[in-house]
């Protein structure tokens, strides 16, 4: 496999990362590279601005499915890369150019080298919010080829170039987004008295959430509750008569969920009596945990203990959350993270996974796929 062309293509891909639902150019950049390819075995579709393609099989029996995300983050890259970022704010900081590389060179693969089961690739839109994979699996494209497996990876910095991370069961958190609303008064910075401040309702609120994972949650079921925005007012002389908490929360079971939201809308109910003010809970896009499958699972460590195409590590749950949830509570599969070794996490500006752990992907599930496609 030439794998220095998915690496580059990773690059191109890494220059031009776009908003969940708007990743024309994306969708755009993979339908060219498919036209490239030989056609006969292959049914694209797409939706909105996702791509379903499958490549058909010499003798199926089933459809093992794959899918990337495809959207970008709004964060100003920092990265000294010479292919950083063309879009200004915007930048691929999850990994998502790695994914979708990663799934563009096995599907040349195995465009070029046929196994014996229908494979369908998935080019999903919207994983950062407000979530494609939903609306995807509700489509009549996907209904029409839905895969009887599904497989998917993500790139994890804390794990060396070369290493293969996965568990069975509860692998991702349930997640939920968070955006409070508060509508105070207005005013003159000098004259308090006649207002009603929503920049200190708000300060209020972000420290009174804290108190909800430390003293509401059973510490054996972790939680997680974090504030990544907030903004209010307009003018240092203005008394701000708004301001907006935007948050996530991340429980790893579904009971923990509903606790932290009845606590939260208790919360802001005080907030809104002892500040005399309004307040609106809006809960944004819901995700499912990644539950991995356990016999696949099983089996899939065992190939890699066995076949070794990387280094296989045991890890734990993580409180990331991820939409592929929702395929794997229909459909039996398994997300594992694929170590790029770097000093910068997910989300982070200055984020450089190492390159090297393409071709390790690539060489990780061709070898997966066509053992799990043409044996069973
Ligand atoms: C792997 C990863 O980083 N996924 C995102 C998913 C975001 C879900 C949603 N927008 C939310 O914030 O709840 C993550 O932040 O874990």
């Amino acid at each position: 496999m030439d794998t220095e062309r998915f690496i580059n293509i990773r690059r191109q891909l890494h220059q031009i990362p776009e908003p969940g639902f708007e990743e024309f150019k994306t969708q755009q950049f993979i339908l060219d590279f498919i036209s490239g390819l030989p056609q006969e075995r292959l049914n694209i579709q797409t939706w909105k601005t996702g791509v379903l393609v499958r490549v058909a099989g010499l003798n199926p029996r089933k459809t093992i499915g794959y899918r990337t995300d495809m959207d970008g983050l709004p964060i100003f890259e920092e990265t000294s890369c010479d292919f950083a970022s063309v879009h200004n704010g915007y930048m691929h900081a999850c990994g998502h150019d790695f994914h979708m590389s990663i799934a563009i060179g096995l599907l040349d693969y195995f465009v070029k080298h046929p196994v014996d089961d229908h494979l369908l690739f998935i080019f999903q839109p919207a994983e950062e919010g407000p979530g494609g994979a939903l609306p995807l699996m509700q489509c009549k494209e996907f209904q029409a080829v839905k895969p009887d497996m599904m497989l998917a990876l993500h790139i994890a910095p804390e794990y060396p170039v070369g290493t293969v991370a996965v568990k069975k069961g509860l692998l991702f958190a349930n997640t939920s987004e968070l955006f409070i609303d508060l509508k105070g008064k207005g005013g003159h910075a000098a004259y308090p008295h006649l207002s009603n401040d929503m920049v200190i309702a708000a300060s209020h609120l972000v420290t009174q959430l804290q108190s909800i994972v430390s003293r509401n949650i059973d510490p054996l079921d972790s939680a997680v509750l974090t504030v990544g925005k907030i903004t209010g007012g307009t003018k240092q002389n203005i008394i701000a008569e708004t301001a907006r908490l935007e948050g996530t929360i991340r429980t790893l079971s579904s009971a923990s969920m509903v606790k932290v939201k009845s606590r939260i809308e208790a919360l802001v109910k005080g907030i809104e009596s002892s500040f005399e003010c309004e307040a609106a809970i809006d809960y944004g896009a819901n995700y499912y945990q990644v539950f991995n499958d356990e016999e696949l699972t099983d089996e899939f460590i065992s190939f890699l203990k066995t076949e070794k195409p990387a280094d296989f590590y045991h890890c734990r749950e993580a409180m990331t959350g991820e939409d592929f949830g929702y395929f794997l509570k229909e459909i039996p599969g398994f997300m594992f993270w694929l170590g790029v070794d770097c000093d910068f996490g997910l989300h982070h500006s200055r984020i450089e996974p190492k390159e090297e752990a393409i071709p390790v992907a690539l060489r990780t599930l061709s070898a997966y796929i066509e053992w799990k496609a043409t044996s069973q």
